[in-house]
């Protein structure tokens, strides 16, 4: 059943296909469930104002966090998991909007970086290493319990729940992060009608992080994954995701925009600096205008 615990402070439980008679029923156990999760959700986010829990992170302060994991997920990423053990802020918790990202200070060097998870206390990142790249080198040498200091959150894009039908993201290499926690945000909410088609670029199959995370979203049926490959070797499969042996370019933004509706149509960049600006542009021609470029 959709609620069985008759504790209003619950979400409500999704009911299973076996729990509908199908019978066309007038409400349907679906249409209950989706009435008893808008306003669980407007309790929540009720809640939360009453709560007014402060933010641990500060836009002008650092606060030390300690390194909880650190693990290479390939050659050239690095997941970093930080948590907040002060207990100065006991009623305090992490609050950052996805797409929104922080920067991270060790030793003499600052660099932001955008979460790809978090929770009240703890902060998730995927890090691309580059050979001669001063933060990203360090980090692959940080252990367990070394202290890194966090401030933000900063970025601008703010997301409103179905306000548009479909959204398009483009990304390249390690901009691939603030368009996947906000396609996770997104398949993550069942009141969430927008369907997500994401789109990577990347040299290699070795450069491809979260592919496991890429394939669960993909078993959702509002999120699409398209990857483009410009060096791959011997094919590549990857269930649930469509993998294509070339260069993310102008034929393949018109392939993916030519039969959505620009009015309707969310389109998000983050890449290199000229990736930003060749997408932007191409997307443009096509008379888009709601567009947000990372940067
Ligand atoms: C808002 C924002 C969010 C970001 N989020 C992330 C994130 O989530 N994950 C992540 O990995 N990075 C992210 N970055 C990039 C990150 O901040 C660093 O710039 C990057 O990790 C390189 O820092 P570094 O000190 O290792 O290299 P640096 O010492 O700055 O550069 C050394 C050399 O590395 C190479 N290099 C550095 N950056 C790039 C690049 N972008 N493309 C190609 N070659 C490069 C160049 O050869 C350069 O000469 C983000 C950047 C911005 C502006």
């Amino acid at each position: 059943m959709c609620n069985d615990n008759n504790n209003e402070d619950s979400r409500p439980v999704t009911p299973s296909e076996e729990d509908c008679c199908h019978s066309a029923c007038d409400p349907c156990i679906f249409d209950i469930h989706k009435k008893l999760l808008e306003e669980y959700e407007k309790r929540k986010k009720q809640s939360i104002k009453i709560q007014n829990k402060p933010n641990i992170l500060h836009l002008c302060l650092y606060r030390n966090f300690v390194v909880f994991n650190v693990q290479e997920l390939s050659e050239c990423y690095i997941l970093l998991v930080l948590k907040y053990n002060e207990n100065n802020c006991k009623d305090c918790r992490i609050l950052i909007d996805p797409g929104q990202h922080v920067v991270l200070h060790v030793c003499d060097t600052a660099k932001p970086y955008t979460p790809i998870f978090f929770t009240d206390d703890s902060i998730e990142f995927l890090i691309r290493l580059y050979p001669n790249g001063k933060f990203s080198q360090y980090i692959k040498t940080v252990k367990v319990d070394d202290i890194i200091h966090v401030r933000g959150p900063y970025g601008n894009f703010k997301y409103e729940n179905n306000s548009f039908q479909t959204i398009v993201m483009f990304s390249m290499g390690s901009g691939i992060t603030p368009v996947y926690s906000i396609a996770k945000s997104i398949i993550d909410n069942e009141l969430e009608e927008t369907k997500v088609h994401l789109i990577g670029g990347f040299k290699n199959i070795s450069h491809i992080p979260l592919k496991r995370e890429l394939q669960t979203l993909s078993d959702y049926w509002n999120f699409q994954c398209t990857l483009y490959i410009s060096q791959i070797q011997n094919g590549c499969n990857l269930h649930g995701i469509n993998v294509k042996s070339e260069r993310l370019g102008q034929k393949s933004i018109f392939e993916t925009l030519e039969n959505k509706e620009a009015s309707t149509t969310l389109i998000l960049i983050c890449g290199t600096n000229q990736f930003n600006r060749f997408v932007e542009q191409s997307v443009k021609c096509m008379n888009y205008i709601h567009i947000h470029v990372f940067e």
